[in-house]
């Protein structure tokens, strides 16, 4: 589905914050990535979606090589959506606005019936609909970003953090709200979480990232239960 292949990338000439990443990520699969502290997981995403671009190697979507696309072009013609970790959403516009944003390209009719059908997979949007995103929970919010970003329908939905900031109870909602966008939408996720543990019981499969490659790579179940990874990446915490 996506293909990442030897991927180079950083902000300055100078620097490689990315040094020849490789990943892939199948139709519908969630993909945990993992790391310490500037690795380059948000980097990664960034690049992916097209906000910097690739100095060599590739980013390959269902056959197509879309290195040097830019953001706009990869959200409109792309199919890929992305939820920053903050601002990721219009405080001063309401749910039903910032809706409408994401279905910028939409038609007004297809606007209207994905937004309809957002409302219906996702309640909480319904109830809150002509209030603003700012009087939203922590949790509210991040549904709501989800659902902005799913407007257009995309195929590949890059989230980072999504869980940062919240409560342990809030976070398994909106996890629980990242299956259901899989399920319903079929949607390939990769998803950067420092929750590490709570990620992984619902990923397919995860990426440990470290100084800017793939340290390891590996089911989720097995990687969960991996001493190595328990120990460096886990705090050393039981399954
Ligand atoms: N806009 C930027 N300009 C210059 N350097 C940046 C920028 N954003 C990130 N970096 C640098 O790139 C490196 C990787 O950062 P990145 O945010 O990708 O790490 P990360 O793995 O997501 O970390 P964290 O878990 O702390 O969010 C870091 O050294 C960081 O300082």
């Amino acid at each position: 589905m996506i293909m990442i292949d030897k991927l180079v990338a950083g902000y300055s000439a100078e620097v490689d914050i990315l040094k020849g990443m490789s990943l892939h990520a199948q139709h519908a699969e969630i993909i945990t990535l993992l790391g310490p502290n500037g690795c380059g997981k948000s980097t990664l995403l960034k690049t992916i979606a097209g906000f910097l671009r690739p100095r060599q190697g590739s980013i390959t979507l269902q056959g197509e090589d879309i290195s040097a696309q830019p953001v706009h072009h990869k959200i409109r013609h792309g199919g890929i959506g992305f939820v920053p970790q903050t601002e990721n959403v219009f405080a001063a516009l309401s749910v039903r606005e910032n809706l409408q944003v994401g279905g910028h390209y939409l038609s007004s009719l297809q606007a209207r019936q994905r937004m309809e059908q957002l409302c219906e997979d996702y309640p909480v949007l319904r109830r809150k609909f002509n209030a603003p995103a700012a009087s939203l929970s922590g949790g509210e919010r991040q549904i709501l970003a989800l659902a902005r970003a799913l407007m257009p329908r995309p195929r590949l939905l890059l989230l980072d953090e999504p869980s940062a900031g919240l409560s342990p109870k809030v976070l398994l909602e909106v996890f629980d709200a990242i299956c259901t966008v899989r399920d319903k939408e079929q949607v390939t996720i990769l998803m950067v979480e420092q929750n590490a543990m709570e990620a992984l019981r619902i990923s397919d499969r995860a990426y440990v990232l470290s100084m800017g490659t793939v340290a390891l790579s590996g089911k989720a179940g097995e990687l969960m239960h991996d001493p190595q990874v328990r120990e460096l990446y886990l705090g050393g915490r039981a399954a």
